[in-house]
């Protein structure tokens, strides 16, 4: 089994706004491993989203080279992508992605029965979330913390070997978010995932393996000691 997950090589993205063209990704480099944690910081704008859209399929690179588990970006149809987001690829944006009209427990069995598991581990999650007391609730009822852990628990509950995630503990208190991390890290060793992790909370950059910072359209390593 390839152990690369994710190959980029010299991308490129702009978004065109009116008359101008924006360039927001310019010669991007990355490569992410199974097992491997990464962090990607850097300031509003920088083109973090777009980095993760592109990661998931949702947006096309202008040029480049991307690899997702060893596949051509450009051989791969809307259909082939639609069934890695399924499948393969857990993308945890900061508002959550729950099904409104559907209670915890059922977005749970949902994104687990989407990705073809008959069985998961749905209560167990909630439980090593402390939120199994909102298994029978809808989204709506739920506080933002509360439903940041049911997405994690979602996305988890597919089995995926790629977590893409935008502030995965960005709706979190300090003390709920010391609690989620070593799980959300653990789930990620032992399944031996590899997960890129869009954040601004230092603590949880620096438990990922490597923090790269988004610069003027491409990754560098992270100098923590310019941002302190
Ligand atoms: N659909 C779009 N059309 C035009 N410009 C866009 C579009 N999406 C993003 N942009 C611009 O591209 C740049 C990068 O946006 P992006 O959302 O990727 O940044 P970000 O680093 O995720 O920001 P934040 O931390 O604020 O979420 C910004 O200047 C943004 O205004």
């Amino acid at each position: 089994m390839d152990d690369i997950l994710v190959q980029a090589r010299d991308l490129n993205r702009s978004y065109r706004n009116g008359r101008e063209q924006v360039s927001v990704l310019r010669g991007l480099s990355l490569e992410l491993r199974r097992g491997e944690a990464v962090a990607v910081v850097g300031p509003s704008g920088s083109g973090k989203s777009t980095l993760l859209n592109l990661l998931n399929g949702l947006l096309p690179p202008d040029s480049g080279e991307l690899r997702v588990f060893g596949m051509d970006q450009a051989q791969l149809g809307e259909a082939r992508w639609a069934e890695l987001r399924r499948t393969r690829i857990a993308t945890l944006f900061q508002d959550g992605n729950l099904i409104p009209t559907l209670t915890v427990a059922r977005n749970i069995a949902f994104r687990a029965g989407l990705a073809g598991l008959q069985e998961h581990a749905g209560q167990a999650l909630l439980e090593r979330l402390d939120i199994t007391a909102t298994a029978n609730r809808y989204p709506d009822q739920l506080s933002g913390g509360q439903r940041q852990r049911a997405a994690l628990a979602c996305a988890f509950a597919m089995e995926p070997e790629l977590i893409l995630a935008d502030e995965p503990t960005g709706s979190l208190d300090q003390a709920t978010a010391a609690r989620v991390a070593p799980l959300f890290f653990d789930a990620i060793r032992e399944r031996a995932l590899g997960a890129l992790i869009v954040t601004h909370n230092t603590e949880l950059a620096r438990r990922c393996d490597r923090v790269l910072e988004l610069r003027q359209g491409a990754l560098e390593p992270w100098d923590s000691a310019l941002s302190s």
